[in-house]
């Protein structure tokens, strides 16, 4: 953000702490290249953060009172949905103010870009949590490891971290149904891993299976102050499900490893990688607020940085689809099932697949 004073221009950079809230509820504070000098190696968010809070008047009005004519919104697929707000606000009103989203999250369910900033990062710090479970899986008897990652409704950072790991024997996403029992079930193919190598990991997205988590517990329509749905722990539904089946069903004694390494993820600093991508939208942001751009998403498509309305980019989210490559790819690498050969699999949700094909 900066401001006109006078002739001169006297460009003032000021951050609201705190997400959107931050625009009316907190004291602005003001930027040098001193205080962000090293903001780049540590993880979290330096500026803070919030869910809920988005009051498109109140923040107007904010940017209004203060003669801010640029500002740059950084975050994921919501943040970019309020930016959209802040702009036709802005436009209604004739403000001559440049609105700039940056996109930011470890998902990478933002549409339209090529990957979002984070996303790197996250695959490759998963490794670590993969290869405990694999390590720990490898050094007891019937030992299944489960490693539960971030991914609410897209599964991306499950898939590039299994495809990247190979020591995952089945990846489970949201945009994949599957289901445990009978055949081409996850229980037989538990089965037939633990008789081939006496060991297997599973990598699951938080959001996998929900539809089939609710039908054992509650299920929960809250949702957090942003108005994403809260989600039950998939993670630990599975591990409870698949130890109960072999000690149970199977009379089969099996060592089971729960890893939900989540926050350590998703709390880490930017890879080198992601720190050179975070430059390249910062300058890409400026340039196009100084050019006089407005309602613009910057972002790499097809590897070259441009200027996206937000609306496009906030008209729908990236998911995995199933027809695509890169998931057909994951099911060579894993020789996991398909899961979509039963009627018990969510058939309207493989309608909706094929039909995006
Ligand atoms: N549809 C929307 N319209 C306006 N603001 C939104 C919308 N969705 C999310 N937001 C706001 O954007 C901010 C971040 O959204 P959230 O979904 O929590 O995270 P992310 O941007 O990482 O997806 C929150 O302050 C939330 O209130
Ligand atoms: O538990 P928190 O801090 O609300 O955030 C968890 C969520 O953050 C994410 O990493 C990103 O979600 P947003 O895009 O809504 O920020 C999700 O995958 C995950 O469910």
């Amino acid at each position: 953000m900066c401001k006109r004073n006078g002739e001169t221009v006297d460009y003032l950079l000021l951050h609201c702490e705190g997400g959107y809230r931050g625009f009316y509820s907190k004291n602005t504070i003001k930027l040098t290249p001193k205080v962000v000098n090293d903001i780049h190696k540590r993880g979290g968010t330096f500026l803070r953060t919030s869910r809920g809070g988005h009051d498109t008047s109140k923040i107007v009005d904010n940017i209004q009172d203060r003669g801010i004519n640029q500002v740059y919104i950084i975050g994921g697929d919501g943040t970019q949905k309020g930016a959209a707000l802040i702009s036709k606000e802005v436009e209604k009103r004739g403000l001559q103010v440049s609105v700039a989203g940056i996109p930011k999250t470890i998902d990478n369910d933002i549409a339209v870009i090529d990957k979002s900033f984070g996303f790197d990062t996250a695959v490759e710090e998963a490794q670590r949590a993969i290869n405990a479970a694999h390590v720990e899986v490898e050094s007891v008897e019937n030992g299944v490891g489960i490693v539960k990652l971030m991914g609410r409704y897209s599964g991306f950072i499950a898939m590039y971290a299994t495809l990247a790991s190979r020591d995952v024997d089945c990846c489970l996403i949201p945009e994949s149904p599957f289901y445990l029992e009978g055949h081409g079930g996850l229980f037989e193919f538990v089965e037939e891993r633990l008789k081939e190598n006496g060991h297997m990991v599973i990598v699951l997205a938080e959001g996998a299976g929900q539809d089939y988590v609710s039908q054992d517990s509650h299920p929960v329509d809250e949702k957090d102050a942003s108005g994403n749905r809260l989600l039950l722990d998939v993670g630990l539904w599975l591990s409870h499900k698949i130890k109960e089946h072999f000690t149970d069903v199977k009379k089969m004694a099996i060592n089971m490893k729960y890893i939900d390494p989540t926050y350590m993820i998703r709390a880490i600093p930017s890879n080198a990688s992601d720190n050179v991508y975070c430059t390249l939208l910062a300058h890409s942001a400026v340039h196009g607020a100084m050019a006089g751009y407005t309602g613009f998403t910057v972002g790499p498509v097809n590897s070259r940085h441009a200027y996206i309305p937000i609306s496009h980019v906030t008209e729908t989210q990236n998911t995995v689809k199933l027809t695509d490559r890169m998931w057909a790819r994951l099911l060579a690498s894993t020789n996991q099932p398909s899961f979509l050969n039963r009627d018990e699999v969510i058939p309207e949700k493989v309608d909706q697949e094929l039909s995006k094909a």
